[in-house]
């Protein structure tokens, strides 16, 4: 088909970098496609049947593993592939394909497809029956008909910028009150290209690779109430933490002889002698807790353990003690079961624990701490005076208080307390780790879980 019989519409949506192509197929090619796709085996999503082609497509995450090429795409598909590259709108070509099949009352929910995974253009042919598509952003909304053997092709604001679903329902009502029931089928065939690169989009409020940016830089919160925290009563508080949880131990000792073994958050490195003959590679975000650590030989860095410094899968197991309770908010901490799963080799474990919510003695503990908000609270560290490293001057991060026989400099430790199943859903809701054992202990909750990819 040439391009001069194409019919553009859709820029009348007021969408800018929307276009509609009718006519996009002739009912031959549409037969074709639908007869080799039909002959190959679909996979069964809870309401709609699909096919992946050129990469699998996982939708934890709503895209594709770069490394995880299938093949290239399909020897039917590359008429189309290659009428779509021609287009002025397109000029590109396309190496993943997912055909999604629609019964009447099933639709998509509303997306945007993941920024970082898909160049900027995407591509939806509509096979065996038409949709409303419908397009929101913010407050605005429009629906658009996409006619049996039409294109849709997404691009900048319409890609980047506007959520498009399909409401899940049976008939749509059109213009003039009309309601038409949808067809018996509809089969899709959208095509994207896979993107190494972050995304360098205008639209950073619908962009993942900025939202990650984000998370990579320490809230204030956490600047203060935890890194400049530890880094100030580091030695003291390492002094009152020598004792080993025997849970700990037993999970370290679980594990293979000659593992490597990420301890995300060492603290004062009080478990990175439990194991002599695996590899221990620890890690703190207070600098003052790394110098305790170094100061007894232990070889220690200084890193965020929501940027882990290592390569993917580079270890057998991990242990994240008492850290998550010091993140501030439920997509970092999302963030740091990712980098644990991210450094551990698929079927690697790491065990995480956090303080609960449910204390066992909370007239000691809760009662006497300062709420902030929901399930957040300032605990206070009491540091002798004797031990501050300025006694003249007044940490910004402490208050000073003097009793008659001592005096000590309070410091406020921000901690998230977890309640029952919290830690389990956290887990399970980042792609790529599966909590494997939840329990209770001494006031915490903890989770082992496991990496699935
Ligand atoms: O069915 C369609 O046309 C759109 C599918 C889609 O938006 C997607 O798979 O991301
Ligand atoms: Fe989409």
């Amino acid at each position: 088909m040439s391009e001069s019989v194409i019919k553009r519409k859709g820029v009348e949506t007021g969408i800018r970098g929307l276009i509609l192509l009718e006519g996009f197929l002739t009912e031959a090619e549409e037969q074709t496609l639908l007869r080799a796709v039909d002959g190959k085996g679909w996979e069964n999503l809870s309401k709609r049947r699909v096919q992946h082609h050129g990469y699998a497509f996982d939708y934890k995450v709503r895209g594709v593993n770069p490394r995880e090429k299938i093949g290239p795409l399909p020897r039917f598909v590359e008429p189309i592939v290659s009428r779509l590259k021609a287009l002025d709108d397109v000029g590109q070509e396309f190496d993943q394909l997912t055909v999604n099949e629609y019964v009447p009352g099933v639709g998509l929910s509303p997306h945007v497809d993941t920024h970082s995974m898909f160049t900027n253009v995407l591509a939806s042919v509509s096979l065996a029956g038409h949709t409303v598509m419908e397009f929101r952003r913010g407050h605005e909304k429009q629906a658009l008909l996409l006619p049996r053997r039409s294109v849709l092709i997404l691009a900048s604001e319409a890609r980047y910028a506007w959520r498009h679903y399909i409401p899940h329902r049976k008939t749509d009502p059109l213009e003039e009150g009309r309601a038409v029931p949808r067809p018996t089928r509809r089969v899709s065939f959208t095509f994207r290209r896979i993107q190494v690169n972050p995304c360098i989009c205008d639209w950073p409020d619908e962009c993942d690779t900025r939202k990650n940016e984000q998370l990579k830089i320490l809230p204030g919160v956490e600047d203060e109430y935890v890194r400049r925290m530890y880094d100030a009563i580091a030695p003291h508080f390492s002094s009152t933490r020598f004792s080993r949880w025997p849970k700990v131990v037993d999970f370290l000792n679980s594990i293979d002889k000659g593992s490597v073994i990420a301890d995300v958050g060492c603290g004062n490195g009080k478990y990175l002698s439990t194991r002599k003959d695996c590899m221990f590679l620890a890690s703190d975000l207070s600098v003052g807790l790394v110098n305790v650590c170094v100061e007894k030989s232990f070889d220690a860095l200084a890193a965020d353990g929501l940027n882990c410094p290592y390569r993917d899968s580079s270890c057998d197991a991990a242990i994240c003690i008492a850290v998550v309770h010091h993140i501030s908010s439920v997509e970092r901490r999302k963030r740091l079961i990712a980098e644990i799963a991210r450094v551990l080799r698929r079927g690697g474990r790491a065990l995480i624990t956090a303080w609960a919510m449910e204390q066992e003695k909370p007239a000691k503990t809760i009662a006497k701490w300062e709420k902030i908000d929901g399930n957040d609270f300032f605990v206070p560290w009491h540091l002798p005076s004797h031990r501050t490293q300025r006694q003249h001057e007044q940490d910004p991060c402490s208050v000073s208080k003097t009793t008659p026989d001592d005096s000590f400099q309070v410091y406020k430790r921000y901690y998230h307390l977890f309640q029952e199943g919290e830690l389990e859903t956290l887990v399970n809701s980042v792609p790529g780790a599966r909590a494997v054992d939840s329990f209770f202990d001494k006031s915490n909750w903890c989770v082992i879980f496991e990496a699935t990819a």
